[in-house]
């Protein structure tokens, strides 16, 4: 291990991470986050760069340079950690001064009062500090089952925590003679841990990168896009899912059928955009009626099925009942008109042997007995054998 040649090779990965991270997010702009961390690492960059080229630099603008690289890399690290989880963002008064604060005591430490120890402990304060809140950050999001996370969270904390540590190894290189093996290995191993720390953060940015890609991806397969709530296929895997552990536990399954009465008037007289706006305001409204763990899935046109899991008949004709009467007593708008909309609703239970389909079809059949007896109305099947 050669130092120079860690510090070389770390120079150079950083400049290529920071051209192909600048690469994805120039083709994923709305990822959140991404900017931030291509800020970072632009800000590593610089800095390694920096190490290069610093027996031709004047003493006190490699040590601006270095200082400031450090703080504002693990300052944009923590905002791309703050941002990719939907954060708000802190005040940049903070870390502006934290970084104008660190910087100033290091070009004193040059130049007033030239102390290389007290600036070796300098850079790494601000650095480790936001490394450590960014890997704070991450966990306190919630991992939510996401392995890309823990790897980040873990190389930014341990990346963070190395960097406030470093004064105590630079203890052990002050108590080993200059120059001697101890000193030259501690620093090779300041070295080779940004080297390695770079790889892993890079290599986490693009997990997390990869990670928003396929949940958004998987929204986009399972929901519809005018109403955001499941299409037809999520719906009915979510639903044979329901039903099978409903039969598992022995716990109700209500199914409710759902279908906007005399739509195609309202598209007539509105507009295929009022209607629109009729299907996203209905949608709301029934969530309205709904718990946590109620389903509601778009079968397609003005047709919506809900599932109730743990619920019983009586409990969901109840439900079912508000929600019509909710969309009933609220007329919903499009362009500032009131447009009057009602709901015909039919209640299946899940029976044993049921699938989906079958549940569907006896909820849709007293849904239509619902429209046969006058429309804005609860019908309810009877289930001869309860699960
Ligand atoms: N605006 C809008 N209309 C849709 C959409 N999907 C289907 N429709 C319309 O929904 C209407 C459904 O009409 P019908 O099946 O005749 O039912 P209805 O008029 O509601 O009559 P009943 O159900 O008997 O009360 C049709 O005019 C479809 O064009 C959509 O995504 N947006």
């Amino acid at each position: 291990m050669h130092s120079p040649t860690l510090i070389a090779l770390a120079a150079i990965l950083a400049a290529l991470v920071t051209a192909v991270l600048h690469l994805v997010w120039r083709f994923n702009r709305h990822i959140p986050g991404l900017g931030f961390w291509v800020l970072s690492f632009l800000s590593a960059s610089v800095f390694g760069a920096s190490l290069l080229v610093r027996e031709h630099m004047p003493l006190v603008l490699s040590v601006v340079v270095a200082q400031a690289g450090i703080a504002v890399a693990a300052y944009c690290c923590f905002l791309g950690g703050r941002a990719y989880l939907g954060l708000r963002l802190p005040h940049h008064g903070y870390a502006t001064a934290a970084i104008v604060a660190v910087v100033a005591l290091a070009v004193y430490f040059t130049v007033g009062h030239p102390h290389p120890v007290a600036r070796f402990v300098l850079s790494g304060l601000v650095g480790g500090v936001y490394f450590l809140l960014t890997a704070v950050t991450l966990a306190r999001g919630g991992f939510n089952k996401v392995p890309a996370r823990y790897i980040f969270a873990a190389m930014v904390g341990f990346h963070g925590a190395f960097l406030l540590l470093r004064p105590a190894l630079f203890g052990l290189i002050s108590a080993a003679e200059a120059g001697s093996d101890m000193a030259q290995r501690i620093s090779q191993y300041v070295a080779l841990e940004s080297t390695v720390a770079l790889v892993m953060i890079a290599f986490g940015t693009l997990l997390l990168t990869n990670e928003h890609v396929t949940t958004e991806l998987r929204h986009l397969a399972e929901m519809d896009s005018l109403t955001n709530v499941f299409n037809r296929r999520a719906y009915l895997t979510l639903l044979d899912k329901a039903i099978s552990n409903a039969q598992r536990t022995r716990q109700g399954l209500p199914v409710l059928a759902l279908d906007l009465d005399h739509f195609k008037k309202i598209n007539d007289t509105w507009g295929h955009g009022g209607g629109d706006d009729v299907l996203r305001q209905f949608v709301a409204l029934a969530q309205q009626c709904l718990r946590k763990e109620d389903v509601m899935g778009r079968l397609g046109g003005e047709e919506f099925a809900i599932f109730l899991p743990n619920a019983d008949g009586q409990g969901a004709q109840a439900v079912a009942e508000r929600l019509r009467a909710l969309v009933e007593s609220q007329p919903l708008r499009s362009d500032h008109h009131a447009i009057p909309v009602t709901v015909s609703i039919g209640v299946a239970l899940c029976t044993r042997g049921d699938s989906a389909e079958t549940v569907l079809k006896r909820a849709d059949a007293a849904m239509y007995l619902a429209k046969q007896n006058g429309r804005n109305r609860v019908e309810v099947v009877a289930s001869p054998v309860p699960i």
